[in-house]
């Protein structure tokens, strides 16, 4: 059984999921290579933790307790010696993460279960170094930032680790409230990614082609598709719509919509000017320099309330 936990990185994912065990109850080792991270990690989780009680999400009394649960790491031998189960989040750079696994396969206990965050390294690249055994122990556990409020979890199920190791994982992140699903083929990008970058392309298209101002394309989406898609799914839609349907609207407007095999043009231009979006004051909207805090807490704790309204939806089976 997993109980004890290590978190390696301790940048925008990692701490967000030392975060979500500690507060489930798990003893947590976070470990970076940088100090002053792991010192504004704690300093983060602390805020996020305070923000989730104010929205009554969680009560004010656990803070402290969930707080110290999380012990931070610079050694990595020392980090994982006595844990059940890794999960990396380090930058994604292949090498970093090859050379990472082939330390955590000699200091790791045999029992212990190595999960990649990664978001679009292959599984079988990232275990080419590793031993046999281990790679049954070899899993990846793709997180949504923020890492602490998002449900979704994908869970790689290529056939390298045996049923009932699977299962523990699938436990594991059931008695945190993540919402797990299997991702059957080393795909890049995996599932939620690619749904993402498919509606992102078309955004993209029809602000550049002057369709709609940003604001109304943003509003399009939230009131619109994305409204039921939180509740439904596409394929559930497509089903309660009719087939039919879902299959003339598609012969007349795919051939239309945006085909481009790489990013847009309008938002590779935003980039060379340096108008990145809330961090250089300037993306597809303009801020003021003194409101990106504010912004940020305004997003959380949406997806804290929306968090909240999901209990009513989310698949339990
Ligand atoms: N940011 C996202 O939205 C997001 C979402 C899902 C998955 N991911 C994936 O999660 C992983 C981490 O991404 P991130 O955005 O948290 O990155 P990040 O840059 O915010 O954090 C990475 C952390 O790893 C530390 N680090 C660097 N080398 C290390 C090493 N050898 N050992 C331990 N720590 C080391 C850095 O000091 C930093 O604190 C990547 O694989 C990324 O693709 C990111």
């Amino acid at each position: 059984m997993i109980k004890k936990i290590a978190v390696l990185g301790a940048g925008t994912m990692g701490h967000g999921i030392a975060e979500t065990f500690a507060m489930y109850g798990y003893d947590v080792n976070l470990y970076d290579v940088d100090e002053n991270k792991l010192i504004s990690a704690k300093k983060e989780i602390a805020e996020e933790l305070r923000l989730m009680s104010e929205e009554s999400f969680i009560e004010a009394e656990s803070i402290e307790s969930t707080l110290e649960r999380i012990h931070l790491f610079t050694d990595l031998k020392a980090t994982v010696k006595d844990r059940d189960y890794v999960i990396e989040a380090v930058p994604e750079i292949l090498e970093l993460k090859q050379n990472l696994y082939k330390k955590l396969d000699e200091y790791c206990s045999p029992h212990t279960i190595l999960a990649s965050n990664t978001s679009s390294l292959s599984l079988t690249s990232m275990m080419e170094f590793i031993s046999e055994n281990r790679k049954e122990r070899m899993i990846v556990n793709h997180w949504y930032n923020p890492a602490h409020l998002m449900p979704l979890v994908e869970l790689s199920y290529f056939g390298n680790m045996p049923e009932d190791i699977f299962q523990e994982v699938e436990e594991l992140y059931q008695s945190i409230k993540k919402q797990t699903v299997r991702v059957l083929k080393d795909i890049p990008g995996l599932i939620a990614n690619r749904i993402q970058q498919g509606i992102a392309r078309e955004v993209f298209s029809l602000i550049e082609m002057g369709a709609a101002t940003s604001d109304d394309i943003d509003k399009a989406l939230k009131f619109g598709p994305a409204f039921r898609y939180a509740t439904t799914g596409q394929l559930k839609i497509a089903d309660l719509g009719g087939l039919d349907i879902w299959c003339t609207v598609g012969d007349n407007l795919l051939k239309v919509m945006d085909h481009s095999e790489q990013a847009n043009a309008m938002l590779r231009q935003k980039v060379s000017e340096g108008k990145l979006g809330l961090k250089t004051g300037e993306g597809f909207y303009e801020y003021k320099t003194d409101e990106a805090n504010s912004i940020k807490e305004t997003f959380a704790k949406k997806l804290i309330h929306q968090l909240k309204a999901s209990e009513y939806y989310i698949d339990k089976s």
